[in-house]
């Protein structure tokens, strides 16, 4: 798609009063944004239901048709995805370009992509996305062919089926590249599982502040580590997820996950395309959900992110919640109440609130003790070192004193193998 130097007008039905249609149409301004489009007028309309063939109503249709010509504009948006039908009728109609808020996100989607695993990914959304508007494409040659629709079943439809064929082909080897890539690493993942460290996902709303999330924990506890990940003031900064240890001061350490915002009305197909990718949050053992909270709409916003997570099979994980961007209000902060943090990121206040509140919920079910492994049991010392936090080590006459935080369940565990004497809290 043509994106430079475009002129819009963005157009959307409130259908049955929807409470978030302001924010709805301010979002697809900012989908719009980000696609390099220029917003210059902007149509709506209250209806109970959308048009089935042409989306607006006629008197509608008629008053956008006029609006765009006064602006200059070359391209209509509209705010929910158009059938192919619809596309085509208002196409003729108004004579310019037609796009819905799936194409904006994935051109965005497209463009910003940078690991081939996400590139794939968004590749064979778009051509789903085609799929069915081809389809619609070769109905239209059809009734061009005039009379019945049966008689001119030639060289048109043959070299559409070709296409749609190339297309599904297309699709089915984009697909076994990307179960590879999947695959290889869903192997790396599970090497981090096995290691038994906790992982932390940064859950949200696209724009809510994840990646300055993960940027501001790397500064405070991993200074020295150059991983710092991309944050910016656009929509879907980061599409791809990425992960760092954090190593806590007391010897603790856990995974920490920056992953790809969530938006509402997120096209299905990109769900889906994304779902391996958000594997990693369903696996997580506790998600930050990030809120811009500065945002008057983030109730809703953190609705939107529920469901996507419900979507997902991760509504069952843990969560603790980072009200961000709380310079922006006049709520104080930092600030703990329960499992919330009023924070700013910005300000640096309140990461260590939050992870004083992550290490209280990823390591509740350690404890603190000393013990003293017979030097016939090495295995576990190989095990405690790999799956606890050893403190000290020292050899004793009778085995290897280990000081170290463990997970009570394995304290418990191998209690009967330890040797005497051995001191625990
Ligand atoms: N005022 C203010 N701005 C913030 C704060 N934290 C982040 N931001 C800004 O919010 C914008 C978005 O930040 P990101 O960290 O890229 O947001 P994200 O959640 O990772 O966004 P996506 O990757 O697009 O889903 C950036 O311009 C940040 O500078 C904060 O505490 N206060
Ligand atoms: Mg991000």
């Amino acid at each position: 798609m043509e994106q430079t130097n475009n002129k819009a007008v963005i157009v959307g039905v409130n259908l049955q009063d929807r409470p978030d249609f302001a924010y709805s149409m301010e979002e697809l301004r900012n989908l719009a944004d980000a696609c390099h489009i220029e917003v210059v007028g902007e149509l709506t309309q209250k209806a109970a239901k959308i048009n089935g063939s042409r989306y607006l109503g006629t008197g509608k249709v008629e008053e956008l048709s006029a609006l765009v010509q006064g602006v200059d504009a070359s391209t209509v948006i509209f705010n929910d995805e158009l059938s192919p039908s619809q596309i085509r009728n208002l196409e003729s109609a108004l004579q310019k370009k037609v796009i819905d808020r799936t194409i904006l996100i994935l051109d965005i989607f497209a463009e910003r992509a940078r690991t081939r695993e996400a590139q794939l990914q968004v590749e064979v959304a778009q051509l789903q996305y085609m799929l069915p508007r081809l389809v619609g494409l070769r109905e239209s040659l059809g009734r061009q062919g005039g009379g019945s629709g049966m008689k001119n079943k030639g060289t048109g439809e043959t070299k559409l089926e070709l296409d749609r064929r190339r297309i599904e082909d297309r699709i089915s080897a984009l697909q076994n590249e990307l179960e590879k890539l999947v695959a290889q690493r869903q192997v790396q993942r599970k090497q981090r599982l096995k290691t038994g460290v906790p992982v932390v996902c940064l859950v949200g709303y696209t724009n809510a502040g994840k990646s300055s999330l993960m940027n501001g924990i790397l500064n405070q506890y991993m200074p020295d580590l150059n991983k710092q990940v991309l944050a910016k003031d656009m929509l879907f900064a980061t599409l791809e997820t990425s992960v760092r240890s954090i190593e806590l001061p007391d010897n603790k350490s856990f995974l920490l996950t920056d992953t790809v915002g969530f938006v509402s009305q997120l096209p299905h197909y990109l769900v889906k395309a994304f779902r391996s990718t958000l594997e990693e949050v369903t696996e997580a053992d506790l998600l930050i959900q990030v809120v811009d909270y500065s945002n008057q709409e983030y109730e809703r916003l953190m609705e939107v992110t529920n469901t996507t997570l419900k979507e997902l099979g991760a509504d069952h994980i843990p969560m603790v919640y980072a009200y961000n961007k709380t310079d922006l209000t006049s709520e104080r902060y930092p600030h703990v109440n329960g499992d919330k943090v009023y924070l700013s990121v910005k300000q640096e206040a309140g990461v260590d609130e939050l992870i004083a509140l992550v290490k209280d919920r990823i390591f509740q079910g350690y404890m603190q003790c000393e013990v003293i492994i017979p030097f016939a049991e090495g295995r576990l010392v190989a095990y405690f070192n790999a799956n606890a936090h050893v403190q000290a080590t020292s050899y004793e006459p009778n085995g290897t004193r280990l000081t170290m935080e463990c997970k009570k369940a394995d304290y418990e565990r191998y209690q009967h193998l330890f040797a005497e004497p051995a001191v625990s809290e």
